[in-house]
């Protein structure tokens, strides 16, 4: 009997190293992220998720190890790859001055999107992301959080299969921070979305989250939140594999 394909991973990192002169940032990292599934990449400041995201996103090349976005080599497919791929970054992608339509007319013609579907995309995204009301609203009149809801809705715009969010929640007050991780769960179920969820606030995940934990450029464990903490915090279960001790 022919054995049946195996389901496409939306992530696939392999052996990937990265180096920033005597700094070795990442260190032969690999996992691999099934579709439509969320897992955390959990690590303190320093740890290499900034690095990693930015290898992944091809803002500069690794110096060994593949990766793999929705079946497409980044190396080897840049343009295949990264059509598949939504970030959400750190910094601001939107220009507080326009409108959010405007924002995202002109972020879906560098997508390549025709101006009509790209009338209807923004409604489907702006649904999503619970801002059809803010539409017409220029960006800099909207919250923190409908902010780095409107980011989510420009990241989701040419209907990527991997979103990326690196430190989504920075400068968000608690409830903020749980409104955008509910959000983005719900992307996964609506969407299928496969979400790769930089952060290093611990108490952000559930216990049945799969969360990567990055230390010093290397993956320390794989494992679901409730698996890694057994019966500490998650908090103290890092402390203790990192040589720390709990404060
Ligand atoms: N452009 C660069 N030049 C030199 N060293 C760098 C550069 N970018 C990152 N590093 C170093 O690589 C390591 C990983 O940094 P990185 O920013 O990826 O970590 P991080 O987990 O994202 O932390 P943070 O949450 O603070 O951004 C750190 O030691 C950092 O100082």
């Amino acid at each position: 009997m022919i054995p049946a394909p195996a389901a496409l991973s939306a992530l696939e990192i392999s052996g990937l190293s990265h180096r920033f002169g005597r700094v070795q940032a990442l260190r032969e990292v690999s996992f691999s992220i099934p579709q439509g599934a969320f897992c955390a990449l959990l690590g303190v400041n320093g740890a290499g998720k900034t690095t990693l995201v930015s290898l992944i996103t091809r803002l500069y090349n690794s110096n060994s190890g593949e990766i793999g976005v929705a079946g497409h080599d980044l190396r080897r497919n840049p343009r295949q790859a990264l059509s598949k791929l939504g970030v959400v970054f750190q910094s601001r992608a939107l220009d507080a001055d326009l409108t959010l339509e405007q924002n995202l007319s002109y972020h879906a013609a560098l997508h390549g999107i025709a101006p009509a579907k790209a009338r209807l995309r923004i409604g489907e995204v702006l649904e999503l992301v619970d801002l059809s009301g803010k539409r017409k609203a220029r960006v800099a009149t909207l919250s923190g959080g409908q902010q780095r809801r409107a980011e989510i809705a420009r990241a989701l715009l040419h209907r990527p299969q991997l979103l990326l969010l690196d430190e989504a929640t920075a400068g968000l007050d608690l409830r903020a921070r749980g409104d955008l991780l509910a959000l983005v769960r719900h992307l996964i179920a609506e969407e299928g979305v496969s979400t790769l969820w930089a952060t290093h606030i611990f108490e952000e995940l559930q216990p049945a989250d799969r969360a990567i934990l990055l230390h010093r450029g290397a993956v320390l464990a794989d494992a679901t939140c409730a698996e890694i903490a057994g019966d500490r915090t998650l908090e103290q279960a890092f402390l203790a594999m990192t040589g720390a001790t709990a404060a």
